[in-house]
């Protein structure tokens, strides 16, 4: 093994900056050599592809976004696009592959590996839909980004006495939805994992508004979506006013969190440390604190649950 590529792919996350200079140095301090592919892998496709040093990735560990750009490329699910990916690959001399992305991105990566070439995941979404791994890079700092928005809404909702619905991103994870409504001290939370009761929610918000509860945050995930006919059964049932705000790409972007560039860090570095032991079609990943790598069939096979705990415990609190 002499050359380690790197992409990112899917939707960008915070901390992919990290983990993109953690597999360059790390990389390079044991002496190999690094080539960036830009835009995932359309990039790849195309040979959007050049050598990097340790300054290419100066710089970088505390932006938002990806240096290496990103896309979702329909030609790679393609036989045509693969092998084009692949000749590629051949062509620039790299002879393994970080690829830093969300689950999408793991079915490409799973593919190059069972074509026998070394491939290594690291999951970097802020959906944290990915069921091995505790955490998905960009989770922290999307997260950190929902609850400021929340507060300031917040803000409004005491001050006109409405009910406030936030629509957060997310896929079909109820992830952002249910640990920024916890942080974020929401009356509810509604997540695609669960069939909520809007006869019970608006029961709720009667409750409230009664005891002189003068704010009402709803943190709705995107997989239920919906939130201007949710906010027309809350406005006939409480006789409330029902403001929604969809915050959208707002979570994507940002400065990361310290934890974010500290896991991209550390998962960059594990990346090039098992490409080194001749370990590949794995995917990293953090557990009680340490690094994992499972075979991408068994990532990607295991089915991502919601915290019951986390749900109930944000419902009790939210009394
Ligand atoms: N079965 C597949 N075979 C080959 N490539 C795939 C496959 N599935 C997805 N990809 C590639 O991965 C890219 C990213 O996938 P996707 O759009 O699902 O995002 P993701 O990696 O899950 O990230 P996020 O959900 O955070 O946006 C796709 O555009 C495509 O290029
Ligand atoms: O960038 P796009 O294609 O609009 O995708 C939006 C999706 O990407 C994410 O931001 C990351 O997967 C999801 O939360 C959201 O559903
Ligand atoms: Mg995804």
């Amino acid at each position: 093994m002499k050359k380690i590529g790197v992409l990112t792919s899917g939707g960008d996350a915070p901390g992919m900056n990290a983990a993109i200079r953690a597999v360059v140095r790390t990389a390079i301090y044991h002496g190999f050599e690094v080539a960036g592919v830009y835009r995932g892998y359309q990039g790849l496709i195309e040979g959007d592809i050049e050598n990097l040093n340790i300054t290419s990735v100066g710089d970088i560990i505390h932006r938002g976004g990806t240096m290496l750009r990103t896309a979702r490329c329909l030609d790679f699910k393609t036989d045509e696009g693969f092998n084009k990916g692949l000749q590629m690959l051949r062509m620039f001399k790299v002879d393994s592959l970080v690829v830093i992305g969300g689950d999408g991105s793991f079915n490409g990566a799973k593919r190059l590996a069972e074509a026998g070439f070394p491939t290594i995941g690291i999951p970097g979404t802020i959906d944290n839909d990915l069921a091995y791994t505790d955490y998905t890079l960009g989770f922290d700092t999307a997260l950190t980004t929902v609850v400021s928005a929340i507060g300031n809404i917040r803000d409004t909702s005491s001050s006109h006495g409405t009910v406030n619905i936030i629509e957060v991103m997310g896929r079909n994870c109820g992830d952002i939805a249910l640990y920024g409504g916890l942080a974020g001290g929401a009356e509810a939370v509604i997540i695609p994992e669960l069939d909520t009761d809007v006869d019970e929610l608006c029961r709720t918000i009667i409750r409230g508004k009664k005891r002189g509860k003068l704010h009402s945050i709803i943190l709705l995930a995107e997989g239920v979506g919906k939130p201007y006919e949710l906010a027309e059964q809350i406005k006939s049932k409480t006789s409330s006013d029902v403001k929604v705000s969809v915050i959208g790409y707002l979570q994507r972007g940002g400065t990361p969190t310290p934890n974010d560039r500290i896991l991209g860090s550390r998962m960059g570095a594990h990346a090039v440390e098992l490409l080194m032991e001749g370990q590949y079609g794995k995917a990293v990943g953090i557990k009680g604190n340490q690094m994992i790598a499972l075979d991408f069939d068994e990532a990607l096979n295991m089915k991502k649950d919601y915290d019951k705990g986390i749900y109930e415990l944000a419902r009790i609190l939210a009394i």
